[in-house]
């Protein structure tokens, strides 16, 4: 058996202002510091032992592995870095508040656009100053690779590519491996993992900052999965009430 943990980013500035982020890199707000450093306690107060972390190339996840691996005194294991793991591009929504989107455009069509396999928000203009192709931490992709927006459909598919040539493996090496990323590429994760159909997906959140611990058969198939509190597995069901509960 092998055993994955996930972690999705603590909660980041503009999370907390409720807006539309992609791959705008935003920072970590004081409350996502403190989710994460939280995290990294947790898992070190269960035992856990990573030899390999793999993020994104957005602070809020990157920041967000450093303290856990800090917390657990790990900051020695290698960490690769890769765009594919980077939170779904929100196009021309990114900046944009949730809220006041949801009344100009209506709140179904806000929730396909966050929560669909299929929609894609409105697309960036590359004469946008959001159009970032030039930032050099994306100088590998190749020309088209830049999204000017992505669907849950598109962000797993690159998302996946990274998963099968170089995470998968790595597993299978029998590496403990430690990943932090973004909401909706761990949603793109979790769906290909419990094959969970689009209609599951579209109501699957994820919570920022807590351990998502996954134990995978030999052949890389979920056995079980789980949240890990400070007191240890959080039942099945029982999220919420952890986290009002940890977090009021
Ligand atoms: O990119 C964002 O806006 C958030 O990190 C995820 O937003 P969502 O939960 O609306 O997809």
């Amino acid at each position: 058996m092998y055993t994955l943990v996930l972690i999705r980013h603590g909660k980041s500035v503009w999370n907390l202002e409720n807006k539309f982020t992609g791959w705008t890199d935003v920072d970590l707000s004081d409350s996502g510091l403190q989710e994460a450093r939280e995290a990294g306690k947790i898992l070190r107060k269960h035992g856990y032992q990573f030899n390999l972390a793999y993020t994104s190339v957005l602070k809020r996840s990157i920041r967000t592995l450093w303290i856990v691996l800090h917390e657990m005194n790990l900051e020695w294991i290698p960490v690769y870095k890769s765009w594919r793991l980077n939170e779904r591009h929100y196009g021309s929504l990114q900046g944009l508040n949730k809220e006041e989107t949801a009344k100009k455009y209506g709140e179904d069509q806000v929730h396909q656009w966050r929560r669909s396999m299929d929609v894609k928000p409105p697309p960036l203009e590359k004469s946008d100053d959001r159009y970032e192709a030039d930032d050099p931490r994306y100088a590998e992709l190749q020309d088209g690779e830049y999204p000017l927006t992505e669907n849950l459909k598109d962000t797993e598919a690159r998302m996946l590519k990274y998963w099968h040539e170089t995470i998968a493996p790595s597993i299978k090496e029998g590496k403990k491996v430690l990943i932090s990323a973004h909401g909706n590429t761990l949603r793109g994760l979790m769906q290909y993992l419990d094959h969970i159909s689009p209609d599951g997906i579209a109501n699957l959140n994820i919570p920022t900052g807590i351990p998502l611990v996954y134990e995978l058969d030999q052949d890389l198939k979920p056995i079980r999965h789980f949240y890990l509190g400070i007191e240890g597995e959080v039942p099945e069901g029982e999220i919420d009430t952890y986290i009002e509960k940890h977090r009021s």
